[in-house]
């Protein structure tokens, strides 16, 4: 796609906390700045995941994108010691670039210049988000002391960041053959049932024995698990008991491969933020297993989400069931309710697609900050 923007330098910043979250995010915003002619530092400190999710990230196969060690010692040597001067940084989540990177840079810098310096902050739909996107907070210490970081909320409507969205997804998603994804994916399930198809993204949700539950006991529905924490989430409901074959183990796949997991599935248990993300654009019916803070806070995110989306009140329930904070499980999972549980999902989609992506949007704004 041409960009009506001029191409710049960018550094974005990963540093990994905890999941694969961080990894997700700044590999889909490096891809989507490359898409649009940008050139893409890609600084993280831990890369195994990248390995499966971005094959060939780590060898230099993606235009556009060079991904470099995080290095907090540095002190002026390399890495940092001979890069050249870039345009934009962001840093992921508040993670803060290595302070000898941040000098080596100013040096370059005249005095009364800057780059735009970015932090992208987590996504929510509470409403602190409007408030403070967009909103600068001037440096009183270390190497980058008096220069401007400035606050970039990722959400749901207008007056904020946007999400990620590729600019071919809806033709990929029109294009995408549901039937023809399960037959490669689960060849054994697909030849003995024509009915519900799940995928299982997760922690360790309290609502998952009971799904467990419900689909082990149903002819007619397949589980794609995923691997790690779901597969084992899984393993230890079964305890002795067989691995069903309609609950094929997919392999860690790269990023679109997961997308397509996800359309292809009447229900998608997913986490985090970014498989969030991913099930609104599927469209189908979705459950959400929210990142949980010691403090409660995730009870309220989660609140300001469903408002968003409109929940009718079995879906609500459900997630307040999902996540331990009450609620309770519908009382079936049949065909008609996942169906009207996609019908939200789509009408969520309908209105994020009116507005403008999070790539166009940072894009501009950095446009208008230089
Ligand atoms: C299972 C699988 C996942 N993925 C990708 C999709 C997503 O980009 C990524 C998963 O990211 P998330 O959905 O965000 O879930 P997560 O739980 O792994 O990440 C979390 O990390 C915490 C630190 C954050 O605070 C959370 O908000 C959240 O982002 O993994 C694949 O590409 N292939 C796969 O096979």
């Amino acid at each position: 796609m041409s960009s009506t923007f001029p191409p710049l330098r960018w550094d974005v910043f990963c540093r990994v906390i905890d999941n694969l979250g961080d990894v997700g995010v700044c590999w889909r915003l490096s891809r989507a700045l490359a898409a649009r002619g940008q050139q893409v530092r890609l600084w993280m400190d831990q890369t195994e995941a990248l390995r499966w999710m971005a094959p060939g990230a780590l060898e230099g196969h993606w235009p556009g994108i060079t991904v470099l060690p995080w290095n907090d010692e540095g002190d002026g040597a390399p890495p940092y010691g001979q890069l050249p001067r870039s345009d934009v940084w962001i840093e992921a989540f508040g993670c803060e670039p290595p302070q000898p990177f941040i000098a080596q840079q100013r040096a370059l810098w005249p005095a009364d210049q800057a780059p735009v310096w970015i932090n992208l902050e987590y996504l929510s739909a509470e409403s602190y988000v409007e408030r403070t996107h967009g909103l600068p907070s001037p440096l009183m210490n270390g190497a980058g002391r008096g220069w401007t970081r400035w606050f970039f909320y990722p959400g749901f409507t207008p007056c904020t960041g946007g999400l990620l969205r590729e600019a071919d997804l809806l033709q990929r998603l029109d294009g995408f053959d549901a039937q023809a994804w399960r037959q490669t994916a689960a060849p054994a399930a697909a030849a003995v049932t024509t009915g519900r198809w799940f995928s299982l993204f997760c922690y360790e949700p309290p609502g998952l024995p009971w799904l467990l539950e419900q689909l082990h006991s149903a002819p007619d529905a397949v589980l794609c698990v995923t691997p790690g924490r779901a597969q084992a989430a899984v393993a230890q409901w079964l305890g002795s008991r067989p691995w069903p074959s309609a609950w094929p183990v997919r392999p860690w796949v790269d990023q679109p491969r997961f997308d397509e997991m996800l359309w292809a599935c009447d229900l998608n248990v997913v986490r985090g933020e970014d498989s969030l993300v991913r099930a609104l654009w599927a469209g189908q019916a979705f459950v959400w297993h929210i990142y949980p803070q010691h403090d409660g806070a995730h009870h309220a995110k989660l609140d300001a989400f469903l408002d968003w989306l409109d929940a009718p009140p079995d879906l609500r329930a459900f997630h307040a069931f999902w996540n331990g904070s009450g609620g309770e499980p519908p009382p079936d999972l049949s065909a008609a309710r996942l169906q009207d549980w996609a019908e939200v999902a789509r009408a969520a989609r309908r209105r994020l697609l009116a507005q403008t992506d999070l790539t166009t949007q940072l894009l501009a704004f950095v446009a208008e900050k230089r």
